[in-house]
């Protein structure tokens, strides 16, 4: 065999592979570009080697295959396919054979919606079945699944309609669906789809119509296969076809138009092309008809599409590309998000070179490598997507994706709560990704209610580099505030009061202040009526912390992490000894205390006082409480019925005394 011949071969058995992804599986592995370029290089082999075309070649015949778990419905006509033009040249080749075999024509121009092609029947008015394309000459009987669509009538309307009509057209999913769709299966931990057409595809194509039922189909009916009994009108043109099935109470595109010159085509094609993205449904380009039926006929096909038609394509919406890489981003709450650079590549009209891969779950979900062949889905204004892996172009040397552990911008902690999709840095107050919010969040009302220092003014300050954590905001002097747009002295003196006055605080309002994720006014509030310090806050262990109304495990574990970041206790060091204050929960002026240094025990039951109330009690007065008595017990109260502990302090020589004693010390 020839080089040319081997090519041609190995080209027919991939796309024929292929259309059995797209067709059968409704799950292509390549995109619709990557098909079409493999298609064409096929297709100029063939024109210049006509001897070694196959009849077998994916050229020669319509892409579908009958699955054989659905029963199979032989069509009337059969259902064809359409030939291509790429660029305006070969849509004006294509105008040249027609008008050069027919003379001049009308056009009918469509849009080329992206969903599949059914065919129904209708017998004296009344659905009786419908079929997939298949292989254009038999189709899957999808007739329950068909009914369940609900603009496709089970009756047509009106009168006058043959005795049996084969009406084409096109199922698909609005764009609407297909995400609510996707949301769902998410959700359900079930296959997301890569685009409406396979969604529409995979929802059709259902031995339990319930599916498709539950799945949000359109319909619009484009053309007419066998006609039995034909009305008279219908002869003339495709256009009034199109009309007449509208009568008969079948959805036809409102977009569809006859264009009478060339520029009108070309105009169609572009203004379409310009509303794309504001469609409710996805199309791929533009299906050019010829209108007159008598010319359609004089024209006739070749091997798989006829010849007075055309798709007109658009820019394609997917391509595929190289992930060279894998960056990771910190957003300005501390989320930390991987971004995949990709080698650039021309899609949905724009050169993409970046895409979010949102969070691990995601990356997970895709199964994508650094090194892998991803597809890139760019539709309209939405930001590009990596919606599926090449599996078959995957790489040896192909890398797993891994978190950094550290925050790529200020080397801080990264934490990933268990159920929470996404990985954080938190180092809040620190980090520069994050200052801009942090600082904004510090002087917010509800936190430090610093007056006049809305956003406008922080953006400066930190874009003039003239503040980079909170506690620089005290060391301000107003001639520096003055270099910010619209502040004179005066105000500027202002705020400096201002940020004074906010000096004088509460300790509630200060952790809020410090924007600890999760904890908001009222968790912050109950931290400082539980913990009254913000020592005793910042060393508090996990179990502690849970102690605290209101704070769950994921609320401690970020207060955890905050106050683990050095730099973040450098912040919270550097704004208490600006002066920050608030008066003290409870006077507790611990060298005064009494008890201070103290380790005492409680045993036997007590009258008057419960254990916890004379436990907090001794606290307050600077003892520790501890359970058991040792060498270093100070007192121990025993209570009624004191046993073993009683007997341990005697053998040790520690001082015992009674409930009334207790009392005594307590009031004193
Ligand atoms: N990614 C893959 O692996 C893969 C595999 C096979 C096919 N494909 C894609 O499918 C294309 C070939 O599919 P095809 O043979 O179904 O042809 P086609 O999609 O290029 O054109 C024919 C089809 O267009 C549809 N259509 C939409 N609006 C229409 C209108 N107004 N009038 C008439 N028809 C309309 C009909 O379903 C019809 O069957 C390829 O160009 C490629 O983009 C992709
Ligand atoms: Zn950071």
């Amino acid at each position: 065999m020839q080089a040319i011949q081997i090519e041609m071969a190995e080209l027919s058995e991939a796309l024929n592979q292929h259309n059995i992804h797209y067709y059968v599986d409704d799950s292509p592995t390549i995109p619709d570009a990557e098909y079409d370029r493999l298609m064409q290089r096929l297709l100029i082999l063939e024109r210049e080697n006509p001897q070694f075309i196959s009849p077998s070649s994916p050229s020669q015949r319509v892409g579908g295959l009958a699955l054989a778990k659905f029963d199979q419905i032989t069509h009337l006509k059969p259902m064809l396919s359409l030939d291509n033009a790429f660029e305006q040249a070969d849509f004006e080749s294509f105008n040249k054979r027609i008008t050069d075999k027919v003379g001049v024509v009308e056009y009918v121009c469509e849009p080329k919606l992206d969903g599949l092609a059914v065919s129904i029947t209708y017998r004296n008015g009344v659905l009786e079945r419908a079929a997939t394309r298949g292989d254009g000459a038999v189709g899957e009987d999808i007739t329950e699944n068909v009914r369940t669509i609900k603009s496709i009538p089970l009756k047509l309307r009106g009168e006058g309609y043959p005795e049996l009509v084969e009406v084409r057209g096109e199922v698909f999913m609005p764009k609407a669906a297909f995400e609510a769709l996707n949301q769902r299966q998410i959700a359900k931990g079930d296959k997301v789809f890569v685009n409406p057409r396979n969604a529409a595809a995979g929802s059709l194509r259902q031995l339990d119509s319930k599916i498709t039922a539950s799945r949000a189909l359109g319909f619009y009916a484009y053309a007419l296969g066998v006609v039995e009994g034909e009305a008279e009108a219908m002869k003339a043109s495709h256009y009034g076809q199109l009309q007449q099935l509208k009568v008969w109470g079948l959805p036809v595109s409102a977009e569809v138009k006859v264009c009478d010159e060339l520029a009108k085509v070309y105009a169609y094609y572009q203004d379409i092309l310009n509303r794309r993205s504001t469609l409710e449904y996805e199309i791929d380009g533009v299906v050019i008809k010829v209108n007159a039926i008598k010319q359609q006929v004089n024209l006739g096909f070749v091997a798989k599409a006829p010849r007075w038609a055309i798709a007109y394509k658009f820019p394609a919406q997917e391509e595929m590309t190289l992930l060279e890489a894998v960056d990771f981003q910190v957003g300005r709450t501390g989320a930390i998000t991987p971004v995949a650079r990709l080698q650039p590549v021309f899609v949905g009209g724009v050169t993409v070179s970046n895409a979010t891969l949102h969070n691990a779950d995601e990356i997970a979900r895709l199964g994508v490598k650094v090194g892998d062949t991803v597809i890139i889905r760019r539709a309209g204004d939405v930001i590009p997507q990596i919606v599926a892996v090449v599996l078959e172009k995957r790489l040896d040397y192909a890398c797993d994706i891994t978190f950094p552990q550290h925050c790529p911008v200020c080397q801080s902690d990264v934490e990933r709560i268990e159920g929470e999709a996404v990985a954080r840095c938190t180092g809040g107050l620190f980090c520069e990704a994050q200052r801009k919010e942090a600082i904004k969040h510090f002087a917010s009302r509800k936190a430090l209610n610093i007056d006049g220092m809305g956003d406008k003014v922080v953006e400066q300050l930190i874009d003039k580099e003239l503040v980079k954590s909170p506690a620089d905001l005290f060391g301000l002097s107003a001639s520096a505030i003055t270099m910010l747009d619209r502040m004179a002295m005066k105000s500027a003196t202002k705020l400096v009061a201002a940020i004074n006055d906010a000096k004088s605080t509460t300790l509630a309002r200060f952790l809020y202040s410090l924007g600890i994720r999760e904890v908001g006014e009222a968790t912050a509030a109950n931290l400082a009526a539980y913990f009254k310090t913000l020592e005793a806050v910042r060393s508090a262990s996990l179990e502690q912390l849970l102690a605290v109304d209101d704070v769950g495990n994921i609320v401690a574990q970020h207060i955890n992490h905050f106050f683990a970041q050095p730099h973040n206790l450098e912040v919270v060091d550097k704004l208490i000894e600006s002066g920050i204050h608030w008066p003290s929960i409870e006077q507790v002026d611990d060298s005064e205390l009494s008890l201070k240094g103290q380790t005492w025990v409680l045993t036997g039951t007590l009258n008057v006082l419960n254990r916890n109330d004379a436990k907090a009690q001794l606290q307050a007065l600077g003892a520790k409480v501890a359970g058991s008595v040792s060498k270093n017990t100070d007192c121990l109260v025993a209570g009624e019925a004191a046993g073993s502990k009683l007997a341990k302090a005697q053998e040790l020589g520690v001082k015992v005394i009674d409930e009334q004693a207790l009392m005594a010390i307590l009031q004193s």
